[in-house]
């Protein structure tokens, strides 16, 4: 890019953001201090209950309130005034100079499924305050205040529910209700596990509810959790879209019985409707006519899982998204009609066919679209816009605030196993586009 086409975006970025750009010495002064990040990344990884390299880290278990008291910690160091609510999302606060506008947030979450990697939320945690260090040391002065988020539990490994902090935050009051009676697979309550980790001192979680006008903008920095940034060789995803997820909760009952003494037509066994449930998820995902529709069967457990006894019980659990929610929906009922089906033609009891959760997708906000590609252009990164077939907290934040979320290369395109690696050079680059992207936004 030359120096008149530089001039000419920095007058756009000016003209956008009301920020002095040009008093930029150079935009390498825009420095990120990628070898403590790294460092961070790597003694976050520690708290886990799994050996490295994977990270398992369940909400409100021990080594995650020593993670949250790592991320508390790091946000005090960047000065940032910090507060948390009834379930544990995390708040690092950056005042601006006009502290009654609405704020511009961002974050993300460190919860890991079990036997994950070490990038999946916590580079938008630990990122986005860097990006505040990154602005601090400039000499960057906000007008609108700058938040970071952690947000409680974005996955949905301990109570089934996915995106349970943002979701709150977002004003669910059915799951403000449901919390109350949720227990885990070990009985152990929310209520429970939240007062051991020092949340939920009461038990009303309306007091999550944000109010509309909180925030002007969310923004969250993610690895791309898929393959094709890497393969582009493309530095930045300019998200448009996150697709609508849905999850499905499947019990089976049969009359179980001895593995050896029970004739094949005598049996109604509920593993094997189980099973051919999951084949029929595939049937039905792969029979939508979409690339975009994917479907998973996560979780299949039998009682009494003894290998001489005929599965009396089978519980499994559905992962179905779609960036076409119509689509999605349309396969959830096909489902439906199957398992009603084989547990009718196999004489097994459906003994629950539970849709835990069923969100639209969420589009991007344009002009928080339009501050990230500036700021890859000022940065001189290539950008790509995409959509998200993973779902974020970002999902529920766009029912708040105008959304927006910045992707970064990963190898391979892994994710949600040990394997899952992002580069530093790839994370500095995500971490100025969303300090800039930042800038923009709060000087507006
Ligand atoms: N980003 C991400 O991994 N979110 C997950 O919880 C998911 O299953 O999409
Ligand atoms: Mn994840
Ligand atoms: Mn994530």
């Amino acid at each position: 890019q030359n120096v008149d086409e530089m001039d000419s975006t920095i007058k756009t970025m000016e003209e956008f953001s009301g920020y002095p750009l040009h008093e930029i010495d150079s935009v390498s002064s825009f420095a990120v201090d990628s070898v403590n990040l790294q460092k961070q990344i790597d003694e976050l990884s520690s708290f886990s209950d799994s050996p490295a390299p994977s990270v398992t880290r369940i909400l409100y278990s021990e080594n995650d309130v020593l993670a949250r008291r790592f991320i508390k910690k790091l946000m005090k160091e960047a000065g940032l005034s910090v507060r948390e609510d009834a379930v544990g999302n995390i708040f690092g606060q950056w005042e601006g100079s006009e502290p009654d506008l609405s704020a511009v947030s961002t974050g993300s979450h460190i919860d890991a499924i079990p036997y994950s990697g070490k990038y999946d939320g916590v580079v938008g945690v630990l990122g986005a305050i860097e990006a505040i260090n990154v602005l601090k040391r400039y000499g960057f002065k906000p007008k609108r205040s700058l938040e970071v988020i952690m947000f409680t539990s974005e996955e949905p490994t301990r109570y089934g529910i996915s995106c349970l902090g943002s979701r709150l935050l977002a004003g669910s009051v059915s799951l403000a209700t449901a919390l109350k009676q949720t227990v885990d697979n070990q009985n152990i309550s929310f209520m429970e596990a939240a007062k051991s980790a020092g949340y939920a001192e009461n038990n009303d979680f309306s007091t999550v509810f944000l109010d509309d006008k909180r925030y002007s903008a969310f923004v969250e920095l993610h690895i791309e959790q898929g393959p094709i940034l890497e393969n582009e060789g493309i530095s930045i995803g300019i998200v448009t879209a996150i697709a609508a997820p849905a999850s499905i909760k499947v019990d089976f009952g049969g009359n179980g019985g001895h593995a050896g003494a029970a004739l094949m037509p005598q049996r109604n066994d509920a593993g094997l409707a189980a099973a051919e449930l999951a084949l029929a998820v595939e049937k039905h995902v792969l029979e939508s006519g979409s690339i975009d529709t994917v479907g998973t069967v996560g979780i299949l457990e039998l009682h009494p899982g003894a290998i001489n006894s005929i599965p009396s019980k089978a519980h499994m659990e559905i992962d179905t998204r779609d960036i076409d929610e119509k689509r999605r929906n349309n396969v959830i009922e096909k489902i439906h009609e199957s398992a009603a089906m084989i547990s009718k033609r196999r004489g097994v009891e459906l003994l629950g066919f539970k849709i835990v959760n069923q969100d639209p997708p969420a589009l991007s906000n344009e002009l928080v679209i339009k501050a990230m590609e500036s700021a890859t252009q000022v940065l001189n990164l290539s950008s790509k816009k995409m959509i998200s077939r993973a779902y974020h907290d970002s999902l529920f934040m766009a029912r708040k605030a105008p959304m927006g979320m910045i992707f970064i290369p990963c190898y391979k395109g892994y994710s949600h196993k040990p394997e899952e690696y992002a580069s530093p050079g790839d994370i500095e680059n995500g971490v100025k586009v969303l300090a800039l992207t930042l800038a923009n936004l709060s000087s507006n």
